[in-house]
C-alpha cells in the first residue's frame, strides 16, 4: 500500500525551492519540451474550464517526463478581477504521482511554484534575448507576479535603475516600500518603459497597455498576462514590430490573444533557442510571449519533493 502523500505548503516551498536549483532545471526542461519527443515530455495545451459566474477559468496541466520518471498535473484557478477586488486573481495545487503506480506521491501549494517558475522563465527570456549591457528594467503591474520578477531580475542582471508602474500610485508605492531595493514608482506606463532595456509585464489587463510608440528598438519585452485568446497587454504596434518567442507556440496559438489578435507568428520556443535550433535575435526588440506551461510546474515541483525527501528521510525509515 503507498505512502499516504506529502502535504507540502507555502512557508516549505519557499524555504525548499531555490532559483539556483530552478533555473538550469528549467532550461533543461524547456529544451527537452521543444525536441516534442514524447519520451522526454508529454504535455498538452492546458484544458480550461470556464467559470462564468465567477469571471475564472479552471486549468488542468498534466505533464509526464517518462526519461525523468515524473508525472505531475497543476490546477490553476485564474479570474478577471475588478479593481479594488479583495479576492486573489490566481490559485494553485501542484499534484505530483507515481507514473507506475498512479498513486499521488505529493501535493504542493501551487502560488509559490506558480510566481518562481513563471518569473524563472522570464528572466531565462531576457538571458537568451536582452541586449548585453541592459541598464533599465520597467515592470508594470505590482502583484504577486510582479514580485517574484523583481526578484529574480535584480538577481541575475546588473540593472542600474528600476522603474515601476501600478494601476494607483499607492498600488506602485506600496510595491516599491515591500521589496527593499532600489526601484522608482511611475505615474504613467510611458514614463516607466521609456527608454527602458527590459520589460515585464504583469497585470491582469485585458486590453493593452503597452504600446509599441513607448519601447526602445532593441529592447527586450518578457509579457506575462493576457493569458486568453481575447485578452490583451500589448499593441500590435509593438507585436508587429517585435521578433516574438513563446514557451509553447501550440499554448500562444491557442491562448494569447496578443499572438491570435495581431496576427503575428511565434518565430520560437525559448526551448528551440536553447536547443540552438532557432536564432536569439538580441539585436532587435524582442517579446517572450509567456503562457505558462505544466512542465515548468512537473520539474519545480519535483525539486520540492525531493528536498522535502532529503530531509524527512525515507518513507518508513527509522
Ligand atoms: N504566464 C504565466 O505563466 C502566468 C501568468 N499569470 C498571469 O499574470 C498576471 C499577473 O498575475 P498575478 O501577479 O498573480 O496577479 P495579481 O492579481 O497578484 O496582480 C495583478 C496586477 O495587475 C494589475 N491589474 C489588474 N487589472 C489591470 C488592468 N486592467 N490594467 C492594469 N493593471 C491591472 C493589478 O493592479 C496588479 O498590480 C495575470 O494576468 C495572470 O493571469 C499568472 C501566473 C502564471
Ligand atoms: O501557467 C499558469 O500557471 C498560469 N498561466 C496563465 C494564467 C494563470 C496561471
Amino acid at each position: 500500500m503507498a505512502e499516504p502523500p506529502a502535504v507540502i505548503w507555502k512557508h516549505e516551498v519557499q524555504r525548499l525551492l531555490q532559483y539556483g536549483d530552478l533555473v538550469p532545471r528549467l532550461e533543461e526542461a524547456l529544451g527537452k519540451f521543444s525536441t516534442r519527443d514524447s519520451a522526454e515530455v508529454i504535455q498538452p495545451v492546458r484544458n480550461i474550464l470556464p467559470l462564468q459566474k465567477h469571471h475564472g477559468f479552471l486549468g488542468s496541466m498534466p505533464t509526464y517526463m517518462e526519461n525523468d520518471g515524473v508525472l505531475c498535473t497543476k490546477l490553476v484557478c485564474f479570474y478577471h478581477r475588478d479593481a479594488g477586488s479583495a479576492l486573489p486573481a490566481t490559485q494553485a495545487t501542484v499534484i505530483l504521482l507515481d507514473p507506475e503506480y498512479g498513486n499521488v506521491k505529493a501535493v504542493i501549494d501551487g502560488e509559490e511554484v506558480t510566481g518562481m517558475r513563471t518569473a524563472a522563465v522570464s528572466a531565462i527570456s531576457a538571458k537568451l534575448l536582452m541586449r548585453p549591457g541592459a541598464e533599465v528594467l520597467a515592470i508594470l503591474g505590482t502583484g504577486k507576479q510582479a514580485l517574484t520578477h523583481y526578484h529574480i531580475f535584480t538577481e541575475m542582471f546588473p540593472f542600474k535603475e528600476v522603474r515601476v508602474w501600478s494601476r494607483t500610485s499607492q498600488g506602485a508605492e506600496r510595491f516599491c516600500r515591500s521589496v527593499g531595493g532600489p526601484v522608482r514608482a511611475c505615474v504613467s506606463v510611458e514614463e516607466a518603459v521609456r527608454g527602458a532595456d527590459a520589460i515585464v509585464t504583469v497585470t491582469g489587463s485585458t486590453e493593452p497597455v503597452l504600446f509599441g510608440r513607448w519601447v526602445k528598438a532593441g529592447a527586450h519585452v518578457a509579457a506575462v498576462g493576457a493569458c486568453r485568446p481575447n485578452w490583451r497587454e500589448l499593441d500590435d504596434a509593438l507585436m508587429k514590430e517585435a521578433v516574438v518567442y513563446s514557451d509553447s507556440r501550440d499554448g500562444a496559438m491557442q491562448e494569447s490573444g496578443d499572438v491570435i489578435l495581431s496576427g503575428v507568428q511565434v518565430f520560437a520556443e525559448l526551448g528551440e533557442v536553447i536547443n540552438g535550433t532557432k536564432s536569439a535575435h538580441r539585436e532587435k526588440t524582442t517579446v517572450f510571449k509567456s503562457l505558462g506551461m505544466g512542465v515548468e510546474d512537473a520539474v519545480a515541483a519535483q525539486l520540492v519533493f525531493d528536498g522535502w525527501k532529503a530531509q524527512t528521510g525515507p518513507p518508513g525509515g527509522v
